[in-house]
């Protein structure tokens, strides 16, 4: 079983280093975790964005910008386009957000004409490693999609099933999780919890195992489901915890890493390449992992 980072970080050897192309670079903890990318043969970047303060930053740093690309612009919206660019021309094989707001960096991600939609459902997987659980947990959606429907929820839900293939996790084990455990015809997140669940019963949904509704506290944890006397298969053993909507996911994204000492790292699916999607706020090392993500995924 994964538990760690370390061990996800062990698994990323495809061989070819891949070519990130960073959405507004200018920024300590991206340098950073580029630089620590470009060190441990992961991948090369190509820095978009504010050219004198990255040069700042990076005599801060003590990092060498003779390693880097760097493409001079100033404009966030402008970068991201550039960067997004450079992955949809295949001069990158994957796309940053570095220091840009989420909504900015999304709307380059899908513009109509040069941006990396495919057609499928882009979204966001967070993965983490949590001090309090003895396994590796993914949740879905904290970036990208608002209020998914069920046929969305169901594209989100295989879109995780991808990454905890990447990580390792052969069978995981999917919690669809609510308020509540049971089906109640006012709350749509458990009939779409309940759906999901029969779609994977049927095969509609493979290579996982799906039950719900749960709560978040009998999805994580075998003693709380015992004592409310939930029998599932993924009671208490959830490895991916798909939310009802982006403020759940984007809250137990934030509250597991400032308040449970959890490390994190997350990417976007669905694109035409893997994109590196974490929160402003994040650390290098989170930035880091999310970089072994991406080429983890872009291997597959
Ligand atoms: C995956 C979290 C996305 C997010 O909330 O980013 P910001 O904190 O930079 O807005």
């Amino acid at each position: 079983m994964i538990r760690t980072f370390d061990e996800i970080l062990n698994k990323v050897k495809c061989g070819v280093r891949k070519k990130i192309a960073v959405a507004v670079a200018q920024d300590e903890p991206v340098l950073e975790a580029v630089r620590d990318a470009k060190n441990m043969g992961l991948a090369d970047a190509v820095l978009v964005g504010d050219k004198e303060k990255i040069q700042e930053i990076a005599n801060a740093l003590g990092i060498n910008l003779d390693d880097f690309e760097v493409i001079d612009e100033k404009d966030n919206s402008k970068a991201a386009m550039k960067a997004v660019e450079l992955v949809s021309t295949k001069k990158a094989d994957m796309l940053m957000k570095g220091l840009i707001d989420t909504a900015t960096f999304l709307r380059a991600v899908l513009d109509k004409e040069k941006g990396l939609r495919t057609g499928r459902v882009l979204s966001h997987v967070a993965v983490f490693e949590v001090p309090a659980l003895q396994r590796i947990l993914l949740v879905t959606d904290a970036a990208m999609n608002i209020a998914p429907d069920l046929n969305t929820k169901k594209q989100i839900l295989e879109n995780a099933v991808k990454v905890a293939h990447a990580i390792g996790i052969e069978v995981p084990k999917v919690a669809p999780v609510c308020a509540v455990e049971v089906v109640n015809p006012d709350m749509q997140p458990t009939l779409d919890a309940a759906a999901l669940s029969k779609m994977n019963d049927r095969g509609q949904i493979k290579g996982c195992i799906v039950d719900g509704p749960l709560a978040i506290d009998n999805a994580l944890s075998e003693e709380a489901a015992k004592h409310k006397g939930i029998k599932s298969p993924v009671a208490g053993q959830a490895d991916i915890i798909l939310v009802p909507n982006i403020e759940t996911g984007n809250v137990m994204y934030k509250t597991l890493t400032y308040t449970a000492n959890a490390k994190n790292g997350g990417i976007l699916v669905g694109a035409a390449a893997p994109v590196i999607l974490t929160s402003r706020a994040d650390s290098n090392e989170s930035k880091l992992y999310s970089i072994a993500l991406a080429c983890l995924v872009a291997c597959l």
